[in-house]
């Protein structure tokens, strides 16, 4: 990606159980965002069903084409890299929760399907959990995606660091009353592995829950350059990924860590 990236990230509302709406919508909020300008859109977490688990199977994308057509024409025709968030799909008979990236022809670079299942949403009862982590290259860039509950696990952003990103994204459907939890995960994400966090939360509410926003972007000093508020809208960020060495070196965490000395398990 040319320096520096402009970030949009698709603050949105979703609704329950409805991908015709949902993709409808995403179309339009793609369209907005790449004529504003932008190198990456990023969308939230499931927002072609949202948390619909009772009837996931019937509702989810088959295979993610649907995702990969629509989506994917998209990108192409603005020459724009999305991170499709996650959508729920179904492959061989399994549904899983996964996200889809795009780069500007179109072409899926990759995926990744959520590995840490949430109880609290009961995801474990209905979905799948995926095998692999989720490390790519986008435009010469080097990230890592993960999903949601994922931020709780240190385990797999280190990982992720370790193997070489220089920015996390995290598409999620986060609710209250844990915008601590949310805040204080994706800062010490970015401080502990001196990386960019690109978050993407979506608005509204399912049933009982309410999800907040507070979409975010933290550099690699912990600094938030971004922090949405709880309504729907497109924000804009740019990240200078030149910052990513340069505090690797001030602070040389990954030449100082012990891992002889770390438990494996
Ligand atoms: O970890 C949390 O508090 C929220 C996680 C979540 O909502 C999810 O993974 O969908």
């Amino acid at each position: 990606m040319k320096q520096p990236v402009r970030i949009a990230l698709l603050q949105m509302d979703i609704a329950l159980g409805d991908p015709a709406t949902n993709f409808a919508k995403a179309t339009e909020w793609i369209d907005q965002a790449a004529a504003q300008g932008t190198d990456l859109i990023v969308l939230p977490e499931m927002w072609n069903t949202a948390y619909s688990l009772h009837n996931i199977r019937e509702i989810a994308d088959q295979n993610g084409a649907q995702t990969r057509e629509m989506i994917g024409a998209l990108a192409a025709k603005h020459r724009v890299n999305i991170l499709a968030g996650s959508v729920a799909d179904v492959r061989d008979g399994e549904v899983y929760n996964t996200t889809y990236l795009f780069d500007r022809t179109g072409a899926v670079v990759g995926d990744y399907s959520k590995i840490h299942l949430f109880r609290l949403m009961d995801e474990e009862k209905y979905l799948q959990g995926g095998e692999q982590i989720g490390r790519f290259s986008l435009d010469g860039v080097e990230i890592g995606s993960m999903i949601c509950y994922d931020l709780r696990f240190p385990e797999l952003s280190r990982t992720l660091s370790l193997s070489g990103a220089q920015v996390v994204f995290v598409p999620a459907e986060w609710p209250h009353p844990r915008l601590n939890h949310w805040r204080h995960l994706q800062i010490a994400r970015a401080i502990e592995n001196q990386m960019f966090v690109v978050s993407c939360n979506r608005v509204g509410r399912a049933g009982e829950t309410e999800f907040f926003g507070h979409s975010m972007v933290i550099d690699p000093w912990g600094e938030i350059l971004l922090e949405a508020d709880e309504t729907e809208g497109i924000h804009h960020v740019t990240i200078d990924l030149g910052v990513v060495p340069e505090i690797r070196s001030r602070i040389p965490i990954f030449e100082d860590r012990r891992p002889e000395l770390y438990s494996q398990k």
